[in-house]
């Protein structure tokens, strides 16, 4: 048998023998020279809702009728919070989330951070722990935060917690998100929903005021 793949990376993997030996991935670290997360000041005051970055997103579209709906709030530091009920929709197994609508739920919370910063930027790797099973009905109490920035990457990390901000940690992830100009989405969006996004001026006030107040 010829050797295993390693996604491309040997810095990652090796393979000994027919074992596979995992190297610790470090792209999650901050490294030594990143900054700490700063707070902008037109960021919302804590408590204040971060509203919905585009009405078809999954994660917090109020116009799309098979998303998640979350509403995150700005926290008192570079942390947002949101609350996320488990519906029936939600299911992997009987009467449990899907772990992917779960991942799913935390990148959209760590996505908001971005009102904190007032940058745009996008998941480029998400890693995530399921650490208790999440019933139907569950209120998921979810706690994103920066935890440093180098450069255009921002490190971060979110929380799911069962029943109530102090409750069971259910889900975790860490998660690198890549710093992006609004032409990410108007290069690579499909043109349909790119057109009806430009032609709406609170979409594309919302998109450029990160570039126009630095
Ligand atoms: C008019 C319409 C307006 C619409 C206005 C909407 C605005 C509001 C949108 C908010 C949305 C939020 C919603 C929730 C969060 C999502 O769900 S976002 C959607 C899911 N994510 C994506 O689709 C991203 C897909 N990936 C990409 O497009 C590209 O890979 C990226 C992430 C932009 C990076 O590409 P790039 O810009 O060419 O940058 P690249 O040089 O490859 O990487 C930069 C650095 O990051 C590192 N890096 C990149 N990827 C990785 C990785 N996976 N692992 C480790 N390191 C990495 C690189 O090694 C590099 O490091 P350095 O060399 O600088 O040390």
């Amino acid at each position: 048998m010829g050797p295993a793949w390693h996604g491309g990376d040997p810095a990652l993997c090796t393979a000994v023998g027919s074992a596979l030996v995992t190297a610790p991935k470090t792209s999650l670290t901050p490294p030594p020279g990143a900054l700490a997360p700063q707070r902008h000041p037109e960021a919302p005051a804590p408590g204040e809702p971060i509203g919905s970055h585009y009405d078809q997103c999954f994660g917090c579209g109020t116009g799309q009728p098979h998303g998640l709906h979350l509403q995150a709030r700005a926290g008192e530091g570079v942390n947002v919070i949101a609350e996320f009920t488990v519906t029936p929709d939600h299911q992997g197994a009987p009467g449990l989330a899907h772990g992917g609508v779960l991942a799913s739920a935390l990148d959209e919370t760590l996505g908001a951070l971005n009102w904190m910063m007032h940058v745009i930027s996008v998941t480029g790797r998400l890693e995530t722990d399921f650490l208790r099973p999440v019933p139907v009905e569950t209120v998921l109490h979810l706690d994103a935060q920066v935890r440093a920035v180098d450069g255009r990457k921002i490190y971060c990390s979110a929380t799911g917690r069962i029943g109530g901000p102090d409750g069971p940690l259910a889900v975790r992830a860490d998660a690198l998100f890549i710093e992006v100009k609004v032409e990410h989405f108007i290069d690579n969006g499909r043109d349909e929903e790119i057109r009806a996004a430009m032609e709406d001026p609170d979409q594309v006030r919302r998109a450029r005021a990160f570039e126009v107040n630095p």
